[in-house]
């Protein structure tokens, strides 16, 4: 799992906007958004629906530009790349799975052929050396006994191992999926999530995943929550390395930890200029309207409500209970039951 503070980064986004423009109506999908990966990590992206999760999964894969900021992948400014340079960006930097197989996938031709159409449309002429290439792939994701089966022979699951393999015909450096797991069962899932996860050490990729499912968290390194157009909340699963090294030997093997090694830290993100969101839900919970009283006390920062600003809080809510302790380091002090869990990522939806 590579440190997101310390590794090099592959994808860097500083101030992303777009905006979609129809007729007289502008509509901003992404306000500002801020986000760094980090080379090899494997990072989910989760939010509402209209969010801007597909939006950002599009600049990142080439298929749009951004309004405005600034987007790297591997160095690469995305912004500066001619329509051509941006064709072969698509090509050879990106993998694409999504969540319809019909997309990923020809449905007349054999899971080998499918492998290697990428292979062909980039000039690769070499029969044996695509045939290899594919074979190779087809061993990864555990399906080279399949190699001649069409698409209507094989299982949804096995579908999307083999647009796995497709995606990555052209030896991408970041690979993206578009909720690959949304039309599978949850063992299925789990099967794709592990081929994700071996592939990216296999072939030192970097993976991400837009997803509606919560327990993709188990899977990952870390979610990002985005709330209009904004990174909101970030969620990362922290392993124990003591105990990492001693369950999985020198290599630490993931595959091996026990739920006891795994941990999960939930952080509210600061925007380049310093700005904190605070969820809709929390507003209303504390009847916050357009300002708010900040206050540093024992290390912690404190956000009232201004009275009267806001409407009135939910009912029977001490003022204790109206305090939301939103960066700390420190727990929540207790609240009403039901409460805490408005603060959690699980709510994104
Ligand atoms: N081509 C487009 N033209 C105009 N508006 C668009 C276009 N694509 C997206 N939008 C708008 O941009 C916002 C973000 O859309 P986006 O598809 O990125 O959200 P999302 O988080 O992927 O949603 P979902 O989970 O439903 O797929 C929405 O308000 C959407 O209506």
């Amino acid at each position: 799992m590579p440190n997101q503070m310390t590794a090099e980064p592959l994808i860097v986004c500083e101030n992303l906007v777009k905006i979609y423009k129809i007729a007289d109506l502008e509509v901003v999908a992404l306000q500002g958004l801020d986000l760094v990966v980090p080379r090899k990590e494997m990072l989910a992206i989760v939010g509402a629906s209209g969010s801007g999760k597909t939006t950002l999964m599009n600049i990142l894969g080439g298929l749009d530009r951004p309004s405005a900021g600034k987007v790297t992948v591997d160095e690469i400014d995305l912004l500066s790349l001619s329509d051509e340079a941006l064709n072969e960006y698509q090509r050879t930097k990106v993998g694409f799975v999504w969540q319809q197989t019909s997309r990923n996938l020809i449905p007349y031709l054999t899971a080998e052929e499918n492998i290697e159409l990428p292979m062909i449309m980039s000039g690769v002429h070499n029969k044996q050396q695509r045939r290899e290439w594919a074979h190779e792939l087809l061993n990864s994701v555990g399906l080279f006994h399949r190699r001649h089966h069409q698409l209507i022979q094989l299982s949804g699951g096995e579908q999307q191992r083999i647009a796995i393999a497709v995606a990555l015909a052209n030896r991408p450096v970041l690979l993206l999926g578009d909720e690959p797991t949304g039309e599978v069962d949850s063992a299925t899932a789990r099967t794709i999530m592990e081929t994700f996860s071996r592939l990216r050490e296999e072939l030192d990729l970097t993976i991400v995943i837009v997803s509606h499912d919560p327990r993709i968290a188990e899977q990952v390194d870390r979610v990002v929550a985005i709330r209009d157009g904004k990174i909101a909340t970030e969620t990362v699963r922290q392993v124990s390395q003591l105990e990492a090294l001693m369950a999985g030997g020198a290599s630490g093997s993931q595959e091996i930890l026990l739920p006891s090694q795994v941990t999960y830290k939930e952080f509210v993100m600061l925007d380049s200029a310093g700005r904190l969101q605070i969820p809709k839900e929390i507003r209303e919970e504390l009847g916050i309207g357009k300002r708010v009283e900040m206050q540093i006390e024992d290390g912690r920062i404190i956000i009232k409500p201004v009275e009267g600003e806001g409407g009135e809080p939910l009912k029977n809510l001490t003022i204790e209970e109206q305090i939301a302790i939103l960066f700390s380091g420190e727990k929540v002090p207790q609240r009403k039951p039901g409460s805490v869990k408005k603060l959690k990522w699980l709510r994104w939806r």
